[in-house]
């Protein structure tokens, strides 16, 4: 089809790449599109890894659902939520995301820190090792931002998002059941609503043929929605999809708007004009994100790169670009604040239900 987004597409983990230029590419790509294709041929993260853990999710919400319900979500950002739970787009949308998902905090040892469906229970090791394996990229990723930025030291995104303390980081299990199971839905329902990632970046993990992730393109006037297809040509032949990476409205405002964090959502698709070759909308469709945040005390302080602070001082804060984006500009002090006040606003009725007390 045409249409389809432009997100550029980089192997970070070539033999015998240079990094410097790696560097730049990515950050490149980060600031013209907030979405990169990051080339997967199971260095960083096996491709065994990555099917388990989808497998690991289909067990996981085929579970019964007082299984699901006692590790309901909580203000912690962890659990379960149930279909129409979360709302993304709640200016917009007429009724919550048509989806299930589940988010996994912190492990310890192997095992995690929050109640978890009996049926996963045996594989917590699994899902903590993969959980490692996605911080382990973000950190390359990091470094790499650093250096194409500049930073000195290049280190400073990196030594922000140390594993070993508390942070908002999310390993995150979607499952978007099949129209047919929601015939109820009407033309302009999504499955997750218009929005903007919170973190610093987060890595997205799709099934090759299940459409539905569309970006906003600025370009000129309104945006247009375009889609942005599982395996990008070139790839077709690649051990495993790409990962798609993206940079997250705290990155994007630690970078005074110069790494952009760029608005998606996850559509119905059924007109072969939004849909990409070989994909489709009409089955269940599971994803697999990790948010990666900074650790929960990091201030979010000038970054030391003239070329960030020349985004600052240039009062074209290419935050602003994000005029779809709401939320890219807002003055934060730390790390949880800033996740604090974003899950505020997805999370409605849980927030409504409770006091008015930020934990
Ligand atoms: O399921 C997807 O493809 C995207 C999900 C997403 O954007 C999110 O959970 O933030
Ligand atoms: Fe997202």
């Amino acid at each position: 089809m045409t249409g389809t987004a432009t997100i550029p597409i980089i192997d970070i983990s070539a033999e015998g790449a240079d990094q410097a230029q790696v560097a730049k590419e990515l950050v490149d790509a980060a600031v013209e599109y907030g979405f990169i294709y990051v080339r997967n041929a199971g260095r960083d993260i096996s491709t065994e890894q990555i099917e388990n853990a989808f497998n690991l999710s289909r067990t996981l919400f085929a579970s019964p659902l007082v299984d699901k319900q006692r590790c309901k979500i909580e203000k912690n950002n962890q659990g379960w939520s149930g279909m129409h739970t979360e709302t993304l787009d709640p200016k917009t949308q007429r009724v919550g995301d048509f989806k299930e998902g589940f988010n996994f905090g912190a492990f310890e040892n192997g095992k995690a820190t929050q109640p978890i469906p009996q049926s996963i229970e045996p594989h917590q090791a699994q899902l903590a090792a993969f959980r490692e394996a996605c911080h382990a990229l973000c950190q390359k990723l990091l470094l790499l931002f650093g250096i194409g930025l500049g930073v000195d030291p290049p280190t400073f995104f990196t030594a922000a998002h140390t594993p070993e303390q508390l942070s908002g980081s999310i390993l995150r299990f979607l499952h978007y059941p099949p129209p047919s199971a929601t015939p109820a839905a009407e033309p302009a329902d999504v499955r997750a609503g218009a929005h903007s990632d919170y973190g610093s970046v987060t890595l997205l993990f799709r099934l090759r043929g299940q459409a539905g992730l569309e970006i906003l393109e600025s370009g000129t006037g309104t945006g247009t929605w375009a889609p942005v297809p599982v395996t990008p040509p070139g790839t077709e032949n690649d051990a495993a999809p790409p990962i798609l990476v993206n940079i997250g409205d705290l990155l994007s405002y630690w970078t005074n708007g110069l790494l952009r964090s760029t608005v998606h959502r996850v559509s119905f698709p059924t007109a072969p004009s939004s849909l990409a070759r070989g994909e489709s909308a009409a089955d269940p469709r599971y994803s697999i994100v990790y948010f990666c945040h900074p650790t929960d005390a990091t201030p979010l302080t000038p970054v030391p790169s003239a070329r960030v602070e020349a985004a600052g001082s240039s009062g074209v804060r290419r935050g602003g670009d994000n005029s779809s984006n709401p939320h890219a500009e807002r003055r934060v002090l730390t790390a949880a604040e800033h996740l604090q006040m974003r899950l505020r606003e997805t999370y409605l009725q849980m927030y409504a239900d409770g006091d008015a007390k930020v934990d």
